[in-house]
């Protein structure tokens, strides 16, 4: 066997043996491999994934890094990142939307959960993990995400009267029904219309080519709530809830809810789970302990992530500079980056691939 085949063989065996919840099977059998070439004692492997990777690529890095390391030839090790992130079928053999690959609904049974503040973290980890990203806000009974990313003033273009332009925040692509109605204007919204607004929005935004599009659902699991999953070309949802039983009630409709309409859920991502005290650090359970967890297993899904009960975090939305902008290091990014990653991958494992040729194909 000739040099390049063997240090091939090598590299191709230690990637094989990563194991990570995110990789259903191993890193060779879906081909991530792009480049593994060997220059005067400079290995460069280069990574080409389908969901965005980022946080556990640097943990494939600190894993296999000395075992490379040992490779006689090798002195040092050049690692890269692409994605060719892949598109998934949507739930209802709905049509695509035009630029838009893959889109996250992100629901609660009920209201004032944190549902909004994960979907604007959720969106914002997404693309700090490497993907393109846009942001719906389709809450129409409290578009508060002009106000979390900062961008309640500002009001969309329209280039040809007939489109309208993203709001761009933070590196995402957004559009809100709150961009287009006075901040203080009740809004009383039937089923029908309610949908009949939000698909125009969804529609006549001039989105730019994005991996994931993550839509703020209104909370509920009512007509509106039903009529919306059902006429949005989604790929499928995440259920947010507190560990509060009540809560854990109305995520169970919400869970139901899907079902019913055949969009598959990815999983449950426990927000408030547990309160940090400022002062000490102590962790108090506050709502409680578990339920997401087994509301989870009872659908049979899994638990994406928990995020704490933090006086910081609501201080970043409130300032418009959510946490995974304003705290990059800091542990609450960590596990938004972590739900980002499970989120991506489980809607690539649980999916069906749609050929790239057709996948951008407009309707
Ligand atoms: N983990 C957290 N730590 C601290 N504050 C939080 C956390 N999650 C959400 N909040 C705060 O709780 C409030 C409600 O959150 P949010 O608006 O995201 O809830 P929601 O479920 O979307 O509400 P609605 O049902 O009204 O749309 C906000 O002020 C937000 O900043």
């Amino acid at each position: 066997m000739n040099h390049v085949n063997s240090i091939n063989q090598t590299v191709s065996g230690l990637l094989a043996t990563f194991q990570h919840p995110t990789l259903q099977k191993n890193l060779v059998a879906i081909k991530a491999l792009s480049r593994c070439e060997l220059v005067d004692g400079t290995l460069y492997l280069s990574l080409k994934m389908p969901f965005v990777w980022d946080s556990v690529f640097a943990q494939l890095q600190a894993t296999l890094e000395a075992k490379l390391l040992a490779i006689p030839e090798v002195k040092q090790v050049k690692w890269s990142i692409s994605y060719e992130v892949a598109t998934l079928k949507q739930a209802n053999n709905q049509s695509l939307l035009k630029n838009v690959k893959n889109i996250i609904a992100v629901s609660s049974g009920k209201g004032g959960v944190g549902k909004s503040s994960t979907a604007v973290n959720l969106a914002l980890a997404l693309a700090k993990e490497g993907g393109k990203v846009g942001l719906l806000d389709a809450d129409i009974y409290g578009p508060s995400i002009p106000t979390m990313l900062g961008t309640k003033n500002e009001q969309p273009l329209s280039p040809d009267n007939k489109h309208m332009s993203p709001i761009m925040a933070h590196g995402l692509a957004t559009s809100s029904i709150g961009y287009l109605v006075a901040q203080d204007g009740a809004m009383v919204w039937r089923g029908p219309m309610a949908s009949k607004a939000l698909l125009q929005i969804l529609q006549d935004t001039l989105w730019p080519e994005l991996d994931y599009m993550v839509i703020d659902m209104p909370p509920g699991t009512g007509d509106i709530q039903l009529t919306l999953a059902q006429n949005i070309p989604v790929t499928a949802s995440v259920i947010v809830t507190t560990p509060q039983d009540i809560a854990l009630v109305d995520a169970r409709k919400g869970l139901t809810m899907f079902k019913q309409v055949n969009i598959p859920t990815l999983g449950v991502i426990e927000n408030m789970s547990y309160h940090i005290c400022e002062n000490c650090g102590h962790h108090e359970a506050i709502f409680g302990e578990g339920g997401a967890r087994q509301l989870a297993e009872q659908y049979h899904t899994q638990l994406l992530g928990q995020i704490p009960l933090h006086r910081s975090l609501r201080q970043d939305l409130d300032n418009g500079t959510p946490t995974v902008i304003n705290q990059p290091d800091s542990e609450f990014t960590r596990y938004y980056c972590e739900i980002a990653d499970s989120v991506a991958a489980a809607l690539y494992w649980q999916g069906e691939v749609v050929p790239s040729a057709i996948s951008f194909k407009q309707v």
